[in-house]
């Protein structure tokens, strides 16, 4: 009999941007599956609580908080090297911090602009280089990029988030391919709109306010939904997916289904 292998039991797991939404789903999914999860963000008083939870759980897996900014370098690699010291080593790597503003292109600062690619692409880059080392260095691994339906499809307001996602999805490809010798496999997921306190922020309203998640022309994504689907590429059961994006958005429309979730086209 073909045995399953959905379980992440045992792996060492860093998901970065941990302390609400999509990253809090992932890190406390992949804790309940046994896995160790080192989390980060940018403050220790939002983070911190979360590795609590899940160290007060019944899961198997432990939880290291950390402070890190992923846009500084040196504080990345600081959480790499507290990850290894708390947990022996690295096998699973998550790049989920990322975020946005709604502008026309015309209205984006060059500042604006180096925001968000730092914020979303480059600290995919510092983090995949430096945890990509402990990786290679040891018996390979897996990393699990978030990318977005608009780095995939045209949305007004969004030319420097859909230009960092986008890049994502191509890095994604290419360290496919080269690190498919140190035995990492690195795919990507795309997400549709999900529900998180981040696009509430984002679109100036209250997490309450969001449009229906249940309405069937208009889903909206639970964050459970994109955890599950990084816990599958995390797992031996994505084996032989490599360097792949996968979309998650609900309502197979073409283009980008966001506004039209939104009830803005
Ligand atoms: C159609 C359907 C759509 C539907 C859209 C719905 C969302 C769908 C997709 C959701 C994707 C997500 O990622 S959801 C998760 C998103 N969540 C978040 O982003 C929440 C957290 N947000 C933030 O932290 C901030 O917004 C963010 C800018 C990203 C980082 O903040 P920082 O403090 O690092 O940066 P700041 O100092 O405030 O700003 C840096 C520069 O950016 C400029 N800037 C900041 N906000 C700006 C704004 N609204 N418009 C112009 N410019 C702005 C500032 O003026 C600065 O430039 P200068 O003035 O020149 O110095
Ligand atoms: N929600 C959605 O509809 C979609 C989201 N995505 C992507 O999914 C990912 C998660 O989104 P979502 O859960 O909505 O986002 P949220 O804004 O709700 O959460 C973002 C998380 O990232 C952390 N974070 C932000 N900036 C940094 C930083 N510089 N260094 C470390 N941590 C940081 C925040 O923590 P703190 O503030 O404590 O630092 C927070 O834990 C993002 O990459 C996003 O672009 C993609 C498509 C759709």
């Amino acid at each position: 009999m073909h045995e399953p292998k959905f379980g992440v039991a045992g792996e060492t797991a860093i998901v970065t941007g941990a302390s609400q939404g999509i990253g809090e789903s992932i890190a406390k999914t992949l804790a309940a599956g046994g896995a160790n999860v080192a989390i980060c963000s940018r403050s220790m008083d939002r983070v911190g609580p979360v590795a609590e939870e899940i160290n007060e759980s019944d899961t198997d897996g432990e939880a290291l908080a950390v402070e890190c900014n992923v846009r500084e370098r040196d504080q990345v690699q600081n959480l790499v090297d507290e990850t290894v010291d708390e947990f022996g080593d690295i096998d699973v790597l998550v790049n989920n911090a990322g975020g946005e503003f709604v502008a026309p292109f015309e209205e984006i600062s060059e500042n604006g602009w180096q925001t968000i690619v730092d914020l979303n692409l480059n600290s995919t880059v510092h983090c995949t280089q430096l945890a990509g080392e402990v990786m290679r260095e040891g018996s390979g691994g897996v990393i699990v990029n978030l990318s977005s339906v608009n780095g995939q499809h045209a949305a007004p307001g969004e030319s420097h988030y859909g230009a960092s996602k986008a890049a994502i999805i191509r890095l994604t490809e290419t360290l496919a391919v080269e690190w498919a010798e140190h035995d990492i496999r690195v795919n990507c997921v795309a997400p549709g709109l999900v529900q998180t306190p981040g696009v509430a922020e984002t679109l100036g309203i209250d997490s309450e306010d969001m449009p229906p998640r249940e309405n069937a022309e208009r889903r909206i994504g639970h964050p459970e939904e994109i955890a599950d689907v990084v816990q599958f590429l995390v797992s031996p059961a994505a084996s032989f997916m490599n360097g792949e994006t996968v979309t998650a958005k609900g309502v197979p429309r073409a283009g980008n289904s966001m506004s039209q979730d939104l009830g803005l086209e």
